[in-house]
């Protein structure tokens, strides 16, 4: 699949199932998603990946910790439970870094996952990239032993999607009115 095709097929998948990557095949697709763009190369971020019985238990505490009503929250003890791998996205950047700022390595962070979403797409499987209000309980910080000064940026749900037809090819929209040209004479110099 050529990476025009990727971008524009791409859909947040809502419902998958088996089979999901193995560890080796996550492994490999990281390694290629780390090579997205990351001042200092400072690779600021770890996943926890939870299949069976460690999903199973992510899962329950995910539902026990949202907000939402119990209909929402069985939504999401389903969803997670029906999911055969739950990646944790976890923020590990370096404090006080004077070159590289903390803004750039969520930045980083967020290119590598963008990265790794095409990637696993264009290998047939799908994801979607949730929070659920989730990434600050401080329960799911205990349960997944985060340390200080990291930060949970979601979960990436893992899996092949359940869909009868592919998305369509998506028509990208104008962006025009977000582009603009510099010229100095436009500034009066
Ligand atoms: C940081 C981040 C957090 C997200 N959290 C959720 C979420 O909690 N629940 C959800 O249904 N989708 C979540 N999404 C997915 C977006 O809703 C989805 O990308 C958007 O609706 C566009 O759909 P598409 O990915 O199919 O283009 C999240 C996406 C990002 C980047």
């Amino acid at each position: 699949m050529d990476v025009m095709t990727a971008v524009l097929t791409r859909r947040s998948e809502h419902h998958l199932a088996e089979p999901a990557p193995s560890d080796q095949e996550f492994t490999y697709l990281l390694r290629a998603a780390a090579t997205a763009p990351d001042h200092g190369r400072l690779r600021p971020w770890r996943w926890i990946l939870a299949r069976d019985q460690g999903r199973h238990a992510l899962a329950r505490c995910l539902a026990d910790e949202h907000p939402g009503p119990p209909a929402h929250k069985e939504q999401i003890q389903a969803n997670a439970h029906s999911t055969p791998l739950l990646a944790t996205l976890v923020f590990t950047p370096t404090p006080h870094d004077t070159t590289v700022p903390e803004w750039e390595q969520l930045a980083a962070t967020s290119a590598m996952t963008s990265s790794l979403i095409l990637l696993l797409h264009a290998r047939g499987f799908g994801s979607v990239w949730r929070t659920d209000n989730l990434t600050e309980s401080d329960r799911i910080r205990r349960l997944l032993r985060l340390n200080p000064g990291e930060r949970l940026l979601g979960w990436l749900y893992i899996g092949t999607p359940q869909r009868l037809t592919p998305p369509r090819r998506r028509t990208p929209e104008d962006v025009t009115d977000r582009i603009s040209v510099f010229t100095p004479e436009l500034m009066g110099l």
